[in-house]
């Protein structure tokens, strides 16, 4: 579904990533982990086509997206919730999640039944059901997170980036956004998952890579990372 080779990205002369290679096969989950500036979000931008890659490739249902701009990249099928609150706060809960399914309406994805994905993502959602006709800026910051996810999965797209879902939020949401994640990957919604509760993310993925300074240097299905020593001691152990 999404397939990343030897993908080196950064900001001007700063290289970030150093050559990273990332599977995400379809109807699974899987989850980037890596502590503090090792290149996680960097990652995300590069394959949505916010930076472009300065090498390497990045392949979506078999067809080359590097270089493409990003708005390309979700018509063709790849929806990103980035990190922080990225909604458009002078317009309703209601219309960004409309918002969010736009390249359905300009032909640009198969528009299926809009209406419909929009009452369900009311149902995923509760919080947003409630506040629907309010303005995304007046909400809480835990809800334009939970709405940014949201908007995301309106494009119905066939692979969601989520970057820190659960960042900033109190741990009765962080408990919601992880079932949500679980209800929609039974769905069979394809995710990679970049999430500061590594041994949350690795109990809701099928597989996952460690990202240290802008390289992988492990990578396994999530049991096994769950269990790998090193990954434990650096990434699982208390406050983790
Ligand atoms: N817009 C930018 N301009 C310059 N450097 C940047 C920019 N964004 C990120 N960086 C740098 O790139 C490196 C990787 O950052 P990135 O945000 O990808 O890390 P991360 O793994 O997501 O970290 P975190 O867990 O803290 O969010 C860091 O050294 C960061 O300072």
């Amino acid at each position: 579904m999404l397939s990343i080779r030897n993908l080196e990205a950064g900001y001007g002369k700063v290289k970030v990533l150093h050559g990273i290679d990332i599977d995400v096969p379809k109807a699974k989950v899987v989850t980037l982990i890596g502590s503090n500036g090792a290149g996680k979000t960097t990652t995300m931008r590069a394959i949505s086509g916010m930076i472009q890659p300065t090498s390497g490739s990045i392949s979506l249902n078999g067809t080359r997206v590097d270089g493409m701009a990003s708005h390309h990249i979700a018509r063709l099928g790849l929806a990103h919730s980035p990190e922080g609150r990225r909604v458009f706060p002078r317009s309703s809960v209601n219309d960004n999640l409309l918002l969010g399914a736009f390249p359905r309406l300009t032909g640009g994805r198969p528009k299926g039944d809009v209406k419909a994905d929009l009452e369900r993502a009311m149902e995923l959602f509760p919080r947003l059901k409630e506040r629907r006709t309010q303005l995304a800026g007046t909400l809480s910051g835990g809800e334009q997170q939970m709405l940014a996810m949201a908007r995301a999965i309106m494009l119905n797209p066939d692979v969601v980036l989520l970057d820190e879902p659960s960042m900033g939020l109190a741990p009765i949401l962080v408990e919601e956004v992880f079932r949500i994640i679980a209800r929609l990957k039974s769905e069979g919604v394809t995710m990679l998952l970049v999430e500061q509760f590594a041994a949350a993310a690795l109990q809701v993925a099928d597989y996952g890579y460690v990202l240290e300074n802008g390289r992988i240097s492990v990578h396994g299905s999530a049991e096994r990372l769950r269990h790998d020593p090193a990954v434990v001691a650096a990434y699982l152990g208390g406050g983790h």
